[in-house]
């Protein structure tokens, strides 16, 4: 792969000033100092550096750490803009970053992600009267976090190791081993960047506990309407929302009232709102957006979507059911799937 510049991480969005001196605590947001002196120096590639991968047993695989060409533009160019709102129909509080990530780095980003990050593709059953149905989620997913009531030990910015252990938010002791019927996975170092970076931004207060994870793989792959308005989420829930890779259609609708739908202007039957979120794009939903509107990303007709799309979810989960949950619908139980760089698919690694 060729050397880099620094210039070249930062086209073409206006950026933030390139800090003088940069830290070179192992923070994974931090780069080498070596490397970063001067904007017109070239920086190693990822493959020139050794980064120990992270590891830990609810893994199934070790998780690379971002290479630094990637941790720089997430750290420094991130926004890429500065967010409109979107608030002007009733109950909709949207914050638009377009981009929130600069091209440079989403394109590697989503590469690095969808190269190094274990998928599933979950079936489960659900229960109507004596019927059961079983569905196949259309998409990949997977998940890493967990509630505000456990949180894992280690030392603060020092990454996954295999050592980090749930304990207990309030007596700072080992969770009881049946507190959870799922195995909480910690948040890796290259989705726990952008997580810090996210709530910098905002800059509100907001904090996530929870990164969900979806891969678009084709224009079949799609998630159908709804809200993510779980009680475990707590009241008014911030949900920040970032594309990587191709562009899909995100549409909203307000929910139809609960009684007989007479305002037109709320019953669900008019036409969407779409926004079509391209790499880079980050929505936030705020307020009383997951209360009154519903949301997908619809199948594209064709199929092909050329490169696949990946959806990344920040989220923060007040109870242990949030973490059962997630596990339960972006985990499951079954094997998991691994990106073939050759083949140019997923691949299922075990049944
Ligand atoms: O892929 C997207 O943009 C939306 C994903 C989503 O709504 C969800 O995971 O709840
Ligand atoms: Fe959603």
């Amino acid at each position: 792969m060729p050397k880099r510049t620094l210039d070249a991480f930062f086209k073409p969005a206006a950026q933030p000033p390139i800090p003088k001196k940069l830290k070179s605590s192992p923070d994974p947001s931090s780069p080498p100092p070596s490397k970063t002196k001067y904007a017109t120096e070239t920086i190693k590639d990822a493959s020139e550096e050794e980064l120990p991968p992270e590891s830990h047993p609810a893994y199934p695989f070790s998780i690379a750490k971002l290479p630094s060409h990637v941790s720089v533009g997430l750290s420094f160019a991130t926004p890429a803009k500065q967010p409109r709102v979107i608030n002007g129909q009733p109950h909709l509080n949207l914050l638009y970053y377009e981009p929130y990530i600069p091209q440079p780095t989403a394109k590697e980003y989503f590469h690095f992600l969808r190269r190094e990050l274990p998928f599933y593709r979950v079936r489960y059953t659900i229960k109507r009267g004596p019927t059961e149905t079983v569905v196949n989620t259309p998409r990949y997913t997977t998940v890493f976090g967990v509630d505000i009531t456990s949180y894992f030990s280690g030392i603060k910015g020092e990454g996954v190791d295999k050592n980090n252990a749930l304990l207990d938010s309030k007596t700072n002791q080992p969770i009881k081993p049946d507190k959870y019927k799922c195995t909480p996975r910690p948040i890796p170092g290259c989705l726990d960047l952008l997580r810090r970076r996210v709530e910098e931004a905002l800059a509100d207060g907001t904090t996530y506990n929870f990164v969900l994870v979806n891969y678009y793989s084709s224009g079949d792959d799609s998630i159908s309407y709804h809200s993510d308005d779980e009680r475990f989420l707590g009241a008014n829930p911030n949900i920040a929302s970032l594309t990587l890779g191709a562009k899909r259609d995100f549409l909203m609708k307000h929910k139809p009232p609960p009684s007989a739908a007479k305002d037109t202007s709320l019953s669900g039957g008019d036409k969407p709102l779409k926004i079509p979120l391209a790499t880079g794009d980050m929505i936030v939903m705020r307020g009383e957006t997951q209360a009154n509107w519903l949301h997908s990303i619809p199948k594209r007709k064709g199929g092909e979507t050329g490169q696949g799309r990946i959806n990344i979810t920040l989220r923060k989960a007040i109870v242990p059911g949030g973490t059962e949950n997630y596990y339960r619908y972006n985990v499951g139980d079954g094997g998991f799937y691994r990106w073939d760089d050759k083949g140019k698919e997923m691949v299922c690694q075990n049944v």
